[in-house]
């Protein structure tokens, strides 16, 4: 359903050799992958490999130097349609909850956002209380929430409206980036457990960036590694343990105990 092919991005950056001189820095390189109905494909890679500049040509925001995105068979930079496409079918959830929600909005003005959208899109009357009602529901918050400013909730709650938004427009798929990288452990798998949820019942495909292996393999069925703007590694989650790939074994022994004689006699 959603596709990448050969995708490069390079930014310019000034020389300091020559006063009016640049050069460009690539940040991806032949960057590939294909995202199937129904599924959630990770992103992994440690800061400054390319994740969210990835993020943002997937979603949209960030025309590609060369290689091409596609949806349904659709391109999306080659026209207007192919991006009108891709705003119909994608939605984004930000790590940065507080910033993403606009603190002067109640949660009832963050999630009308998302059905604004909808109503336009979809050229039908919704009945805004009854759906803020219900997509709160969904998020696992009552509905006395909706009055509430996102100062009065907590990182956990606040990212739970984000997803509620991202959610009331009927997308296909959602595109979440280090959505829960500032949550504490508990809090994470909470909302992991809330993704995994929604994804059935929504019947939702998901494209996870983060840079923490351990969420992958909660989450995920397929997963990318990508090291300084390349792809190193591309498999299904259950055959992580396989890779031969060397970026992905470091950072699989990161997180796994290996069963060592100096461990037996700690
Ligand atoms: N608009 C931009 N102009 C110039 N360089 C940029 C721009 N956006 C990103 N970069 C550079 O591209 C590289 C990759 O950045 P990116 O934000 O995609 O990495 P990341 O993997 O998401 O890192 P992090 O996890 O720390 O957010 C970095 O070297 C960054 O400085």
């Amino acid at each position: 359903m959603l596709q990448l092919d050969k995708v490069c991005v390079s930014f310019r950056s000034e020389r300091q050799d020559k006063i009016f001189g640049h050069t460009r820095q690539q940040v991806l390189f032949d960057v590939s992958l294909k995202v199937k109905k129904g599924t959630c494909l990770g992103i992994l890679g440690e800061s400054g490999s390319g994740k969210s500049t990835m993020g943002r040509v997937i979603c949209g925001l960030l025309k590609p130097d060369t290689g091409e995105v596609m949806i349904d068979g659709t391109s999306v930079y080659a026209s207007r349609k192919g991006r009108k496409e891709l705003q119909n079918k994608l939605s984004v959830v930000f790590q940065d909850y507080t910033t993403s929600a606009n603190p002067r909005f109640r949660v009832s003005d963050v999630i009308k956002e998302g059905l604004f959208v909808r109503q336009r899109r979809e050229k039908e009357k919704l009945q805004y209380e009854k759906e803020i009602k219900k997509l709160l529901e969904l998020v696992g918050l009552s509905e006395d929430f909706a009055d509430r400013f996102p100062h009065e909730l907590s990182g956990g709650q606040l990212q739970r409206v984000c997803i509620a938004r991202a959610v009331s427009c009927n997308p296909q798929i959602v595109l979440f980036d280090e959505a829960i990288s500032s949550l504490d452990a508990h809090t994470q798998v909470q909302i992991m457990d809330l993704l995994l949820e929604l994804k059935e019942k929504l019947q939702l495909t998901y494209i996870f960036i983060t840079h923490d292996l351990t969420s992958i393999t909660y989450l995920c069925d397929d997963v990318l590694f990508l090291y300084q703007g390349h792809v190193t590694e591309y498999l299904p989650v259950d055959k992580i343990s396989q890779t031969k790939d060397q970026y992905a074994r470091k950072l699989l022994e990161s997180i796994i105990v290996f069963d060592t004689e100096e461990a037996k006699t700690v």
